[in-house]
């Protein structure tokens, strides 16, 4: 038995949901192209659960369910009132919350195909409303309770301002929403789908999840992207600040991919987006510091950015906290997250890979006084 360093090639679960054909992702068979320009995340949302695309009935169907559903319990907020605020990051918070979210629901532990689906919708309305309640009260405002009539992208940005948003800001959320949702078996997911299949319950599979996005190798990444820009602070200090991380051997945020080595085809989206809102929002430096890092690491290690890169401007730029951004893709990842839990459930076996043992053998036990 030999390990493979990461599982990188290990082709580990059959899935219907998602998948990379000819470089580009694509959800059940849809170019991420074709989705980003004409779907809402609704029906992203749909697409993935469901694994084909809603009529107008269906669509409107799950957009009232998640309206319907999108209040959370006072408790949550009591339990962001009683954290120590100016220390816990907001994934930590939102792992917690979220894991606190199952003691409110009577179903939490019910394992029926139907009790599970019930679960997602009511996970994926709520977890929007937890990140913005967390934001709003660490800045000691009161949270903004859910406005029905507006779509999953603009009431978040509703939830979180405090005002209804412009369009433009709303298209450009609900494209990066549609962009992050699901992307095969990343490392999150892949975490999800391993602990649903012990049958523990959806909200576990979804905390573990949120753990293993908070990682700066995964989607902690874009928050780093975002402390790397405001660290260099200037077009000027791109190439010497660039150019001695990459002496130091240090990694550059929001570069890289295990499994695209010709470029992730959400960046191109992303970017586009952060040149038009940067410059609407009067900060065309970031984009311009972004695009120089970006021909600096290419130039120098030949890697392209990835989804992380240009969201993190993107973000800046619709004025959300810069440690609010990977919490954010946990709200659109939670539909990646719950498609595979379901699928995970509806053909479940035991995920329980072996390891290869490197460590002692045989080894002869020394009572503890003579050790
Ligand atoms: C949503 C997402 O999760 S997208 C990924 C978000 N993560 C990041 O942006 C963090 C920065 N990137 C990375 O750390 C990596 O590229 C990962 C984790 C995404 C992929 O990792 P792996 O497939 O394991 O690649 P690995 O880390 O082995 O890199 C291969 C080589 O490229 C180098 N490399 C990879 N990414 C980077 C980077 N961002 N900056 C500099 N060098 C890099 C490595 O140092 C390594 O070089 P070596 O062979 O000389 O040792
Ligand atoms: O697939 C991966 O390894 C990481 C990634 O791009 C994602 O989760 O969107």
């Amino acid at each position: 038995m030999t390990a493979t360093r990461g599982l990188e090639g290990i082709i580990a679960a059959e899935s219907k949901i998602s998948s990379i054909i000819d470089d580009t992702l694509t959800y059940v068979g849809y170019s991420i192209d074709d989705l980003a320009e004409n779907s809402s995340f609704e029906e992203v949302i749909y697409l993935l659960w469901h694994q084909r695309l809603p009529n107008r009935e269906e669509l409107e169907e799950l957009k009232q369910q998640l309206a319907e559903n999108a209040e959370i319990p006072q408790q949550i907020i009591n339990l962001f009132r009683a954290m120590p605020l100016d220390k816990v990051h907001p994934m930590a918070a939102l792992r917690t919350a979220v894991s606190l979210l199952s003691a409110y629901d009577d179903e939490a532990d019910v394992m029926s195909e139907d009790a599970n689906y019930r679960k997602a919708i009511r996970i994926q309305a709520k977890i929007g409303t937890i990140v913005a309640a967390f934001s709003r009260v660490r800045r000691g405002l009161e949270p903004v309770a859910p406005k029905l009539e507006l779509g999953y992208a603009a009431n978040f940005l509703y939830m979180l301002h405090g005002k209804e948003p412009d369009p433009i800001e709303v298209e450009a959320f609900n494209k990066a929403l549609v962009l992050h949702a699901d992307h095969e078996l990343n490392a999150s997911t892949f975490t999800a789908r391993v602990c649903v299949a012990t049958l523990s319950d959806v909200y576990s599979g979804i905390t573990a999840a949120i753990g293993a996005l908070k990682g700066p190798l995964h989607g902690g990444a874009n928050e780093q992207v975002m402390k790397m820009l405001t660290e260099i602070g200037s077009i000027e200090n791109v190439e010497p600040y660039i150019m001695n991380k990459l002496k130091n051997k240090e990694k550059i945020m929001g570069f890289g991919h295990r499994v695209y080595r010709k470029g992730d085809p959400r960046a191109k989206h992303l970017r586009a987006m952060s040149e038009k809102l940067t410059a609407l929002k009067g900060k065309p430096e970031l984009y311009e510091m972004s695009v120089k890092i970006h021909d600096i690491v290419v130039r120098e290690k030949g890697l392209p950015a990835n989804v992380d890169f240009f969201s993190a401007s993107v973000y800046d730029s619709l004025d959300i906290e810069h440690d609010l951004f990977t919490p954010i893709f946990a709200v659109s990842r939670t539909s990646g997250w719950l498609a595979h839990i379901l699928e995970q459930y509806a053909n479940n076996r035991l995920i329980r890979p072996r390891a290869e043992y490197v460590g002692p053998k045989h080894q002869k036990y020394i009572p503890i006084d003579e050790r």
